[in-house]
């Protein structure tokens, strides 16, 4: 199987280490990927170095495919490269391409398995998997088909950052989802929670505004180059794709 994560970016795991390892997953559209995707990362990284001793492999940003049918998603070749071009920033941040050559939806579960298989076949130990998110990706789980919720559970845990100005008032710890399998969370501080989505990207960019800072130059770049994004957002809603179903938006 093609490399998910590149071998040279992964963290060297010393021989005589009983530390357990882990790789660090961030699962969403990505459309565009923003500066905050790769802090969460970071902050994710940080936390679990430093609070839990473990060894952190490698971390991922896995575009979810085109199958998801999201509207206004720019198609899967266009934010896979993106994140491959904020990705070349990081020493040890790479991108799974895995759910954009995927022509069928794959649900997170899924993912993080597939991820975590070949992680654990390359370096012949037990890794464990972290999805990475926030908290309106919890929020949004109800939706999810049930099984796909318990089978997320059963395979990984999450480490969650609250969402500034997210759009529900809702707090995590009242969460259903939270509430059956609090073991299954830890929560990130929210000192450097700040408000940057993607969907603020797309509207500065219709509306020719600077999008610097808010994400990495190249991806800049080739959002300019590609001409991503100048149309305001006119959103055609299928009511049949996987998306409308299960998106909890
Ligand atoms: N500013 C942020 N604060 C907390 N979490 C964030 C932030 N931006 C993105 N995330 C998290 O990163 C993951 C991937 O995000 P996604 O690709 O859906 O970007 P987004 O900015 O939420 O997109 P959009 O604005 O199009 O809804 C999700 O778990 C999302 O909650
Ligand atoms: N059943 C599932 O596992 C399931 C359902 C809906 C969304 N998701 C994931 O949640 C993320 C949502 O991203 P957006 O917030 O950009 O829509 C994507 O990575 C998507 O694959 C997973």
């Amino acid at each position: 199987m093609m490399s998910m994560l590149q071998r040279g970016k992964l963290s060297q795991i010393p021989e005589d280490s009983d530390s357990e390892v882990v790789v660090l997953v961030e699962c969403g559209s990505f459309n565009p990927v923003t500066v905050f995707h790769l802090l969460l990362l970071e902050l994710a990284r940080d936390v679990i170095e430093r609070e839990e001793g473990m060894i952190v492999l490698g971390g991922l940003l896995s575009p979810v495919g085109d199958a998801y049918g999201k509207p206004g998603l720019a198609s899967s070749e266009d934010r896979l490269k993106m994140c491959e071009l904020a990705a070349q920033s990081s020493s040890w941040i790479d991108v799974c391409s895995v759910e954009c050559d995927s022509e069928v939806f794959l649900p997170t579960w899924k993912v993080l398995v597939m991820i975590r298989e070949d992680l654990c076949a390359y370096t012949n130990r037990a890794v464990h998997v972290k999805l990475v998110c926030g908290e309106d990706l919890v929020h949004s789980m109800p939706k999810w088909a049930p099984e796909n919720v318990e089978n997320l559970f059963q395979q990984a845990s999450l480490l969650v950052m609250p969402r500034s100005g997210a759009k529900s008032n809702e707090n995590l710890l009242d969460a259903d989802v939270y509430q059956r399998r609090p073991e299954k969370f830890k929560l990130l501080g929210n000192s450097l929670a700040f408000n940057v989505s993607s969907s603020e990207i797309r509207k500065r960019v219709s509306e020719d505004r600077s999008i610097k800072y808010l994400t990495c130059d190249p991806v800049i770049q080739y959002i300019e180059e590609r001409r991503l994004y100048r149309e305001s957002e006119k959103p055609e809603i299928s009511e049949n794709s996987y998306w409308f179903k299960h998106s909890g938006q």
